[in-house]
């Protein structure tokens, strides 16, 4: 093993948990943790130690190069393995840990002090809930890292994916299960509030969608659904690494189709981020679904889930053919 494959040592990331798994049986020599096998998993290069999680114990496995040590370094790394899944769990039960921090800030903003969001969505979120541990690198010293570990914990994401490349900032997602009776009553609410309004679902709020109506407008239901904005806003500011959000009087403001109201046309909005979350169940209508250009996908949400994306992105409300659509809508600008 050369002495530079040596230098840095990887733990992160769920591909990583898994190969920890296995070594959890390993009951191997010392000589074969020494193995090139060995060499080769451990090294990896500087470029990706940058920002990543990662334990430096080259140091440990340089002195002298005795089996003894890096035996020892590897139950140290198992003992740190077994602690951030301790952590883990504590989160998923709802501890705070203040310890916890997001990686795509900690990586970016100790890399990059320039970073911006917007132009550089391309970095990976993990499926579940990204954990790391702060650990200075040596190859990108964070200079104010004490300011950088109090930040706020990680929402934890329900079922996240991208929809098309990951640059494209297109998020799909899942509210937790605790808001979704809020959901059937806010269409309820939406529609005793219409059948009492002159024209209806025709509001005029916005050109394209034709039939929305503005939350304010019925006050219990603003109330009603303020969690849910909350946690929608902080999902967005996680994701896109923003400071906080701001929104207008109109959000959030429901969306319905149904009749010859089917669709809307291919557009871009003038929000920076917009959040798009179904209030419909699936079989209610058929048809439909928010079609974004650049990923070429038509995403058909199930009941309680949500998108978020910028509002740059080019997409259309795919025309129904049959039955009514709700939908919440969110504009909201980065606040700086
Ligand atoms: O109907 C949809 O899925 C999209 C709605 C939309 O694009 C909008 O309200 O701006
Ligand atoms: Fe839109």
């Amino acid at each position: 093993m050369s002495r530079s494959s040596r230098r840095y040592h990887r733990l992160r990331g769920e591909s990583y948990s898994s190969e920890i798994n296995a070594r959890r049986n390993y009951t191997s020599t010392q000589q074969e943790y020494f193995g090139s096998e060995t060499a080769n998993y451990f090294s990896f290069d500087r470029e990706e130690a940058r920002g990543s999680t990662h334990y430096q114990f080259g140091s440990y496995m340089n002195q002298g190069g005795n089996g003894v040590r890096g035996f020892q370094t590897f139950q140290t790394v198992y003992r740190e393995e077994e602690r951030r899944e301790s952590i883990e769990e504590k989160r998923i039960n709802g501890y705070e840990d203040r310890d916890i921090v997001s990686p795509p800030r900690l990586r970016y903003s100790s890399c990059h002090n320039t970073w911006n969001p917007r132009r550089e969505m391309g970095y990976e979120f993990n499926k579940s809930v990204p954990l790391t541990f702060p650990v200075q690198t040596r190859c990108c010293e964070p200079k104010n890292v004490e300011k950088q570990l109090v930040q706020k914990p990680l929402i934890p994401l329900c079922n996240h994916r991208h929809v098309g490349h990951p640059s494209l900032g297109i998020h799909h997602l899942r509210l937790p299960n605790r808001y979704l009776a809020i959901l059937e009553q806010v269409v309820k609410g939406c529609e005793q509030h219409a059948n009492n309004l002159k024209d209806g679902w025709s509001t005029n709020l916005y050109s394209l969608t034709k039939q929305d109506i503005a939350l304010y407008e019925i006050p219990h239901l603003y109330e009603m659904v303020r969690p849910i904005m909350s946690y929608m806003k902080a999902v967005v500011t996680q994701l896109y690494g923003m400071k906080s959000l701001k929104v207008d009087r109109n959000q959030p403001h429901v969306l319905k189709y149904s009749g010859s109201h089917r669709g809307v046309e291919l557009h871009h909005d003038k929000s920076d981020i917009t959040m798009n979350l179904m209030l419909s169940h699936s079989n209610a209508y058929s048809g439909g679904g928010t079609y974004f250009r650049d990923a070429n996908e038509n995403v058909r949400l199930e009941f309680g889930e949500f998108l978020i994306h910028l509002g740059s992105a080019v997409h259309a409300g795919t025309n129904i053919d049959g039955g009514t659509r709700y939908l919440m809508v969110v504009f909201a600008d980065e606040k700086h």
